[in-house]
Parts: structure tokens; sequence; C-alpha cells
């Protein structure tokens, strides 16, 4: 491919997002050279990655420190950031986008580094499709304390696509600093069935885990509850179909193969509701279910599951 932004050679970073995801691409992005800033609002959270430094283990052993740490996004600014990944959970891109909003200049790419289906959207409707990109993510991790990761599984490639083609050279260069730095990633021009592949995954384990409590390991090797598991991937898979999203005539078995394989991970909704935190339900059962009545195609586990998820969330905030 012609590289369409010949002159783009980014060196400073942004990350919005202290959590496991905003860590790690932190500390690989560091530790390849590049200035890097993590922003965080929870400043406990998010000071240690440039004092004490981020520690990764498990499937990948890092120890690195950040350039800077900040606790708005208003401050990132002043740092200028080249290129900015939000790895905060999709509900809170409404806020996030508007404060970015306030101080994106043109030729800042930013990039939703995110599960869920049409995360980028929220992107985009404010910000104009030029700068925005979308990557899939094929890591688990969790924290255990702050700036403390933990990574049972990393199955990379990881992959990255620009909405808008004049932007394609840039997302080539990002691609290729992201695999110099130690997370292989590849330029692709079929993001969205990517988004689903890794969405029909999220949709059937994340929900399943949170209600459930068990890990991934657990849930998948639980006759009883992998027969859930099973009914939501195949309802999953039906939608895609439904909305000619090509998901591959072989995803089934390998979507199974990559949740069996994933070990004693805790998806992210389950550390959310672990957490008294607001879900991503909305992103993941809720889009596969808002895309089944496009199609006119039924979705009762999804349905149930949104519902489950959705009294848990209404139990934490009670309590
Ligand atoms: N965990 C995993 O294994 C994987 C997760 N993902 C996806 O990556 C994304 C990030 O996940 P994860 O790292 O687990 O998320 P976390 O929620 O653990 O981390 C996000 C952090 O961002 C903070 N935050 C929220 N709003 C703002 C804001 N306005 N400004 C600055 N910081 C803010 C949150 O604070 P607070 O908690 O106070 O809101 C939290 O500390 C999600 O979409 C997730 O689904 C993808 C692959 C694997
Ligand atoms: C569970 C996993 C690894 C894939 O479904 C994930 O993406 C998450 O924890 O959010």
């Amino acid at each position: 491919m012609t590289n369409k932004n010949p002159d783009f050679r980014p060196k400073r970073f942004a990350i919005i997002g202290a959590g496991p995801v905003g860590c790690i691409v932190g500390a690989f992005l560091s530790r390849g050279g590049y200035d890097v800033t993590i922003c965080d609002v929870v400043p406990e959270l998010v000071d240690p990655a440039a004092t004490t430094g981020i520690t990764i283990e498990g499937a990948e052993q890092v120890f690195q420190k950040v350039a800077r740490t900040c606790h708005s996004i208003d401050d990132l600014a002043q740092y200028n950031p080249d290129v900015i990944f939000i790895t905060v959970k999709a509900n809170a891109l409404p806020l996030i986008v508007s404060a970015i909003e306030e101080f994106y200049k043109d030729g800042t790419y930013i990039i939703s580094w995110q599960n869920g289906i049409d995360t980028e959207l929220e992107v985009s409707k404010v910000l104009g499709n030029k700068p925005v990109m979308r990557g899939v993510v094929n890591w688990g991790c969790g924290l255990k304390g702050p700036c403390h990761v933990v990574m049972p599984f990393h199955h990379p490639p990881h992959y990255l696509q620009e909405l808008a083609a004049e932007s394609s050279g840039a997302a080539v260069t990002i691609a290729r600093i992201l695999t110099e730095c130690g997370l292989p990633t590849e330029h692709t021009d079929r993001i969205i069935p990517m988004v689903w592949q890794k969405s029909v995954m999220n949709a059937c384990m994340n929900s399943v885990c949170a209600v459930t409590g068990l890990t991934m390991a657990q849930a998948t090797t639980d006759p009883i509850i992998f027969r859930l598991v099973d009914a939501l991937m195949k309802e999953c898979i039906q939608v895609a179909r439904g909305n000619d999203i090509l998901l591959g005539w072989d995803y089934y078995p390998k979507a199974v193969e990559y949740l069996k394989t994933a070990g004693n991970h805790k998806p992210s909704m389950l550390m959310d509701i672990e957490n008294k935190r607001r879900t991503e339900i909305d992103f993941m059962n809720g889009k596969f279910i808002e895309y089944g009545i496009r199609a006119g195609i039924e979705t009762p586990y999804n349905n149930t599951l949104q519902s489950l998820v959705k009294g848990l969330e209404s139990t934490m905030r009670s309590r």
C-alpha cells in the first residue's frame, strides 16, 4: 500500500485510562522509546506509572516507567500528543470525546482501543471520521494493584483500521510502531468483522462470567454453564449473518478454542461488577439485541443476559 501520510512520525502518545489495558499499551510504547502520558481520573491508580513504574506479569513480563501521568483530559493538551489511545470502558466515551474535542488539532489521531460494537462511532460522531481509528485487542488482563497488571494470555496479532481512507498511512505507521514495541498489530481493511468476532466472544463470556462470578476457564469447563455460552455464541453468529457481517466459515471452532484457552482470566465485565462499576453490556449483548431487531432476528439469550447484568448494576447502585 502507498503511504498516504508519509510525513507522519508520531513521537508523543497519550493513553486515557490507567486500567490494565491502558497500562499495557503505555508500558510497551514507553519501552520502545516513545514519550507516553497516561491520564486517569484516579491519581493513586495512575501516578505509579511514572514514579515506581508499571509491572506486567503473566504472558508478558515487563517493568517500565512512562514519561508522565495526569488526572484530567484537559491537561493532555499541553503535552501535544500525536496519537491518543482511549482505553476506558465504552460507556465513558461521550464524556471523554467531548473533553478531547476541546483541544483536538488536525493531525492528531484518536484510537478506540476497546471492546464492543460501534465504539468508534461514539468518537467519530463528535470528531468526524478523519482522526478516528478502531482497534481490536487480543489479550486478557486485570489489575493486581495500581499499575500492576496480570496478563493471563496474549494472543496477537491485534488489529487496527482508520475510518477515513485518507488516514490509512497513519494507521499503517501506528500498527508498525505497536508491533516494533512488542504488541504485534496488523493494519486491516476488515476491522468491522474483526470487531464482531471479538464482540461475539465478549457477549457470551463477559456477561456469563459477570452473572456467575466464574473465570473463563471455569465457565468453559463447566458443562452446564458452557451450554449457555454456546447458545449465546450461536445466537450472536446468527445476528452477524443477518447483518451480512462475515465472521468466516471456521469462526465457531476458533472462537471456542480462544475462550477455552484463556485460562483463569476474569473478564473485564466481571471485574466491573466486583468493583461496583457500570458495565459495557450495552456495547456487547445490547448491540446484538439492537442488530437482531434490525435483521428481524430474536435474541432471547442476549436479552436475558442483558437484563441480568443490568439487574446486578442496579443492585450495586442501591448498595
Ligand atoms: N480487561 C481485559 O482483559 C480487556 C479489556 N478490553 C477492553 O479495553 C477497554 C479498557 O479496559 P480495562 O483496562 O479493563 O478498563 P478499566 O475500567 O479497568 O480502566 C479504565 C480506567 O479509566 C478510568 N477513566 C474513566 N473515565 C475516565 C476519564 N474521563 N478520564 C480519565 N480516566 C478515566 C477508569 O476510572 P474509573 O474506574 O474510576 O471509571 C479506569 O481507571 C474496555 O473497553 C475493555 O472491554 C479489551 C481486551 C481485554
Ligand atoms: C474476556 C476477554 C479476554 C475476551 O472475551 C475480554 O476481552 C475481556 O475481559 O473484556
